[in-house]
């Protein structure tokens, strides 16, 4: 039986910027993503039923609003092998904490069953149906660090160095919505200039987000006694980064037990892309 297992990765945002409000309530934003060598787990089986299963560590989301049944579900009328999908999914990720899980765990399921469903589309058409699931998954499905623009759909690959993070979730849910509706997010960020520094940029949600929240204020101070650090999206999680493996590890052990915590690198290419072309390259 065809089974195929991919990391689904996290994601951070370097920095992020609001440049504006459309009409349509959505933001225009500049945001510097990268994806880190971890994440969720997933293994895809097709399965002879014509049905969609998802199983593992699906606890608190019904199966029709997981991401992995709707990326599936998205890609249905482009089969051109008609069989269902078994997806087993262990989840590492903290949820709605800004890493961007539910939307890697999307663009994942559609790399996987683009390929073993035959669908043929091309990078670009998975991002356009990703999209529809969610601003991030258009990022995770070209897979490298990139500059995003337009409300998070317009991408241009960006060399940035690889790094090491201490990613930490300090235990409290962020609502995106909340965040993206609340009348004091700066919304008018101008747009950056070349050549930029990152000096120059900050996340524009972090403020508001640390008086709202004040567990993120709580962890970014104490992330910043040992690394430069930041909120990615909108949090709840807060990233510090450093040059080696090492010392990352030595402030994670040194972290309050309150919280949760992991250390990994930056890659350009995403995981998942270097994982499905090992497994294409043993396929043929
Ligand atoms: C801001 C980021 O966290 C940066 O990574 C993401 O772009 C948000 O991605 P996400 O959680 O997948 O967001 P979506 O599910 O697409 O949108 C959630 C909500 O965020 C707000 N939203 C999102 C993206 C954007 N460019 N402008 C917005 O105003 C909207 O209120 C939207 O209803
Ligand atoms: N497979 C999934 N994994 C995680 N969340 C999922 C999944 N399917 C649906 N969701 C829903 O999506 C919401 C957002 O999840 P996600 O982990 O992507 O948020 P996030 O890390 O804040 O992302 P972002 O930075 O893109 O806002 C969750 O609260 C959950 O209800």
């Amino acid at each position: 039986m065809t089974k195929l297992t991919l990391t689904a990765p996290a994601k951070l945002n370097l920095f992020l910027h609001i440049n504006n409000r459309r009409a349509d309530g959505y933001h225009e934003l500049e945001s510097l993503f990268t994806m880190l060598d971890f994440g969720d787990e997933l293994s895809f089986e097709l399965i002879e039923e014509d049905d969609i299963q998802i199983v593992g560590d699906v606890a608190g989301i019904n199966h029709e609003d997981n991401l992995i049944y709707k990326a599936a579900k998205a890609l249905l009328p482009h089969r051109t092998v008609k069989k269902g999908v078994n997806v087993h999914l262990t989840k590492h990720l903290p949820m709605g904490g800004g890493v961007g899980g539910g939307s890697s765990d999307a663009a994942t399921t559609l790399l996987a069953l683009n390929t073993l469903w035959e669908c043929g589309l091309t990078l670009q058409a998975l991002a356009k149906i990703g999209l529809q699931l969610g601003a991030d998954v258009p990022v995770f499905i070209h897979g490298k660090t990139a500059l995003a623009q337009g409300v998070g759909e317009v991408l241009t690959p960006f060399d940035y160095p690889e790094k090491w993070y201490l990613v930490v979730a300090p235990g409290v849910h962020v609502s995106t919505v909340k965040v993206f509706t609340d009348p004091d997010l700066p919304r008018s960020t101008a747009k950056l200039k070349t050549p930029w520094q990152m000096a120059d940029t900050r996340n524009d949600c972090e403020e508001l987000v640390k008086k709202l929240y004040p567990e993120v204020e709580k962890t970014l101070t104490w992330l910043l006694k040992y690394a430069p650090s930041r909120m990615t999206g909108t949090g709840s999680c807060c990233f510090a980064v450093f040059d080696d493996e090492q010392t990352a590890l030595r402030v994670l052990q040194q972290m309050p037990s309150s919280w949760q915590g992991f250390v990994a690198k930056s890659a350009s290419e995403s995981i998942t892309h270097k994982q499905l072309a090992t497994w294409l390259n043993k396929e043929k």
